[in-house]
């Protein structure tokens, strides 16, 4: 195996485990060789090897597998020039990809010890974030955050599903930080390598120092926290720093693929401290901002493919099949200019369907109404054989006709075949529990909020 099939594999293994994780174990793996099967791998630390024997080497060996390799195991030495100790920094620094322009977040103003955060991706800017209804809250509070000036709101905790733009608004505010208020240490990196860093302090009994350098930071960023959910000591600690720096009115900002409510195993008063300041919901993407996302990346894709045309409707097809989320409409985007600029072919209608039909194809999942109708049951706590039976409590027949209103939105069911689905009901009671629901949603927040989370569960 070539270290370019290494390249290619590595690729894949970003779309799998996503960037953080890849950014932070992945990419700072060297392959030495493979020799009868069995591939070998330079990581800086010992402790580094076994994490990512246990998180990630079955990961890599059913890549490397696909990619043609035959590898049965995969080994982990420590590389004989790496210190012996090697500070996340340096997994995290070294990891900064070569198709990504990236530069670690560091300290400034002439403080010149360096802050042990994550490498901040040029192309998350502000500039280069498009803002639609789902995302303009945390869009605007993030913007707020950048300015830099009195903490009005601490945390700023930013959740959403997959892909919707949490780390991309991160990092945007730390460049705009970084250009506005060079005098601030800002410090950006994921929870996992909050723990990684946490756990290298207590091995090599430097908790004091990771203790100090956290608290001297002036905006705090920690991506992904529910990652140190059941995690007892890193929970422990994280929770002192966060409140050693609110004690001290330093922004803190946190993004998490959920509301803090809904984050299971996070201790009680983290738990709480996490909804004291803005929390802020990215909202799954609408047409909207899917076709804005794509005529701004189409823009950028202009100049690097010169000549190539695009046929009018792609575009609006394209964000309209695609609804997922935007890291794969952006893969969909990057695939389809290769692949036209590599045949030489205009990109019309028929070239994306052929050459996205795998994407298209699992963009096209279609969610069921008894999937609706489970996972209401079991947002209601109520038994899902109520949802079909006739009972009329208003505890079970809400919950019902929340069913109802979610079929009639997510699917493309008509009211007589709803109707059927629960338990035979006429398509009068269909559209009479639906008008219900849209006319309750105006009036009752806590309503209105159990549907987007219901939708952003069901369509996840
Ligand atoms: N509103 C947007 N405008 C432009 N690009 C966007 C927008 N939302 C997301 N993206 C792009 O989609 C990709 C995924 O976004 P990002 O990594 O920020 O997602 P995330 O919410 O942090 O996901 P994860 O939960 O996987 O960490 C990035 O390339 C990002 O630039």
């Amino acid at each position: 195996m070539t270290n370019e099939t290494w390249g290619q594999v590595r690729e894949s293994l970003m779309q799998r485990v996503g960037k953080n994780n890849y950014t932070t174990w992945i990419e700072p793996l060297r392959l030495n060789r493979l020799t009868n099967g069995v591939a070998h791998f330079e990581v800086p630390t010992s402790f580094f090897g076994d994490w990512v024997q246990r998180n990630y080497a079955d990961h890599i060996r059913s890549q490397l597998v696909n990619a043609g390799a035959e590898v049965h195991r995969i080994e982990f030495a420590v590389a004989s020039a790496a210190p012996k100790s090697a500070p996340v920094k340096s997994a995290a620094a070294a990891a900064a990809p070569a198709a990504a322009p990236a530069r670690p977040a560091r300290a400034r103003a002439g403080q010149d010890e360096e802050l042990p955060g994550a490498p901040l991706d040029a192309r998350f800017t502000f500039d280069s974030f498009v803002v639609g209804k789902p995302n303009e809250l945390a869009h605007a509070a993030a913007r707020r955050v950048a300015e830099g000036g009195p903490v009005t709101f601490n945390p700023l905790f930013l959740y959403g599903g997959v892909g919707l733009g949490k780390t991309h608004l991160m990092h945007a505010i730390a460049h705009e930080l970084q250009l506005r208020r060079p005098d601030l240490r800002v410090l950006y990196l994921s929870a996992e390598q909050f723990m990684y860093r946490f756990i290298q302090a207590l091995r090599d009994k430097q908790v004091m120092d990771f203790k100090q350098l956290f608290r001297s930071v002036d905006v705090l960023m920690v991506d992904d926290v529910q990652f140190i959910a059941g995690k007892d000591s890193t929970q422990e600690e994280f929770f002192h720093t966060f409140n050693a720096l609110v004690d001290q009115n330093k922004q803190i900002v946190i993004s998490a693929d959920r509301a803090p409510g809904e984050i299971k195993d996070l201790e009680d008063r983290i738990r709480s401290r996490l909804q004291c300041g803005l929390v802020v919901d990215l909202h799954p993407t609408d047409y909207e901002l899917r076709l804005g996302i794509l005529q701004q990346k189409v823009e950028a894709y202009r100049a690097q493919y010169k000549g190539l045309q695009i046929t009018p409707g792609v575009l609006e097809f394209l964000a309209h099949r695609i609804t997922t989320n935007v890291r794969v409409l952006e893969g969909a985007l990057t695939r389809l200019f290769a692949f036209a600029s590599l045949v030489g072919r205009e990109i019309t209608l028929d070239l994306a369907q052929d050459c996205l039909a795998d994407i298209l194809r699992a963009s096209d999942r279609k969610l069921t109404i008894e999937e609706i109708q489970r996972k209401v049951a079991e947002h209601y706590n109520i038994r899902l054989a109520d949802m079909i039976g006739p009972k009329r409590l208003r505890t079970i027949a809400r919950p019902r006709q929340v069913a109802m209103y979610l079929a009639k939105q997510l699917t493309a069911r008509s009211l007589p075949e709803i109707g059927r689905r629960f338990g035979g009901r006429d398509h009068t009671t269909i559209m009479h529990g639906v008008r219900k629901i849209e006319e309750l949603m105006a009036m009752d927040s806590q309503l209105s909020d159990d549907l987007q989370l219901l939708k952003r569960m069901l369509q996840g």
